[in-house]
């Protein structure tokens, strides 16, 4: 079995490397300081809002903006997507992790896309690795081919049919969740409902599963880096195991995983998209020693070369521009070839932009 990829850094063999006393320095993050308290996001029922409830839209606007303008995270109940299909995703995911390495290395990559299976990311870096697997893949709603399945079917084997239909059937879920969430935001924003939700009709979503080891040496590395998502919003499902923490009043905090209950993050697009007023968030998964950990994020993404830019009547109630008129194209490109995702990803972004040579 390879251990080390091309770029000479370690393959993520975690059964390997769990049995180690020390854990390889490219894994260890410097001055790690962990959540000690729950942060308090808003729970909000979306039932309310659907079914277009005045007073529970009014009580889903005020904590839904709340939210927004301060940390750009929420939860969601009764959101419409079915529980048993939340939990199939879940549970889903080991089929794809629990396989040998040598068929999870074997999955095809293009290098500078984000898809495909990474283990600690150990095929892209050589430090700040983090102790996690990861397998992605993009959404395209399309009512006349299951392309997802057919995906799982070509990257990972005829017996991935059902898996293939699990995730189709989830991604599904996930953007009519979408759909909902933008008007919402839209009415946060005082901006016409469907703005938004038409502003990414034509866009697509990266879906990545999550799988988190138990780590013996737990305090001194990630699951996920700390970041801000570039893409427009995210759809998480964390399941039962804490993991995911937020920065927020100058501290990392943890998000508490609820039953049934949807994360919803601001990202840096939908940052842009509503002119700043909305705070793209800070984030950031940690491991723990004894319990696995999974997730699901569905980043929702514009149409690759549509310029992304808030619409004209926040313009003129602001009054000025936040940040200049760019792509999605440029932005993922630029998190894959020039800048890796961290807290620093969209300044940085939109200084490259600035720079003639890439206007
Ligand atoms: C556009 C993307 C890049 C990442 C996947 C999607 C949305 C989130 C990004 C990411 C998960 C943020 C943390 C760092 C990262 C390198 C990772 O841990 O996977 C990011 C993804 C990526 O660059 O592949
Ligand atoms: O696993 C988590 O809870 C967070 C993962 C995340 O932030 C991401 O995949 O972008
Ligand atoms: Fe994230």
């Amino acid at each position: 079995m390879k251990q080390t990829h091309n770029n000479g850094s370690i393959v993520f063999d975690y059964h390997k490397l769990q049995k180690q006393a020390n854990l390889p320095t490219g894994f260890i993050w410097p001055n790690l300081e962990f959540a000690q308290e729950e942060h308090k996001e808003p729970l909000i029922d979306l039932q309310g809002f659907i079914s277009g409830d005045e007073r529970a839209t009014a009580e889903a606007i005020e904590h839904v903006r709340g939210a927004c303008v301060n940390h750009g995270l929420f939860q969601v109940i009764n959101h419409g997507v079915d529980a048993s299909l939340l939990k199939a995703a879940s549970e889903e995911i080991d089929s794809i992790f629990k396989l040998p390495l040598e068929r999870k290395l074997g999955i095809p990559r293009k290098t500078g896309l984000p898809q495909g299976y990474s283990g600690g990311h150990a095929e892209r870096f050589t430090k700040n690795l983090t102790w996690n697997e990861t397998f992605t893949f993009d959404y395209y709603e399309n009512d006349a081919e299951p392309l997802v399945v057919d995906h799982f079917k070509s990257v990972l084997g005829q017996d991935f049919e059902c898996s293939g239909w699990v995730y189709q059937k989830y991604c599904q879920a996930m953007w009519k969740l979408s759909g909902i969430l933008f008007e919402l935001l839209a009415v946060c924003l005082g901006v016409d409902r469907k703005h938004y939700k038409k502003f990414f009709e034509d866009g697509y979503s990266i879906m990545r599963l999550n799988f988190y080891p138990p780590c013996n040496n737990s305090a001194l590395t990630l699951g996920t880096s700390p970041h801000y998502d570039p893409s427009s919003i995210t759809i998480l499902l964390q399941e039962r195991v804490e993991g995911l923490e937020v920065f927020s009043n100058n501290k990392w905090q943890t998000v508490r995983p609820r039953p049934d209950a949807l994360v919803i993050i601001i990202g840096d697009t939908f940052m842009a998209l509503s002119n700043g007023i909305y705070k793209s968030c800070l984030h950031r998964a940690v491991v723990n020693g004894e319990r696995e950990r999974r997730s699901l994020a569905f980043f929702v993404t514009p149409k690759a070369d549509k310029v992304v830019r808030p619409p004209q009547d926040l313009i003129c109630r602001e009054g000025t521009r936040l940040y200049p008129d760019f792509t999605w194209s440029q932005l993922l490109g630029f998190t894959q070839k020039h800048h890796r995702v961290d807290a620093a990803t969209f300044p940085s972004f939109v200084n490259w932009l600035s720079s003639s040579k890439n206007l």
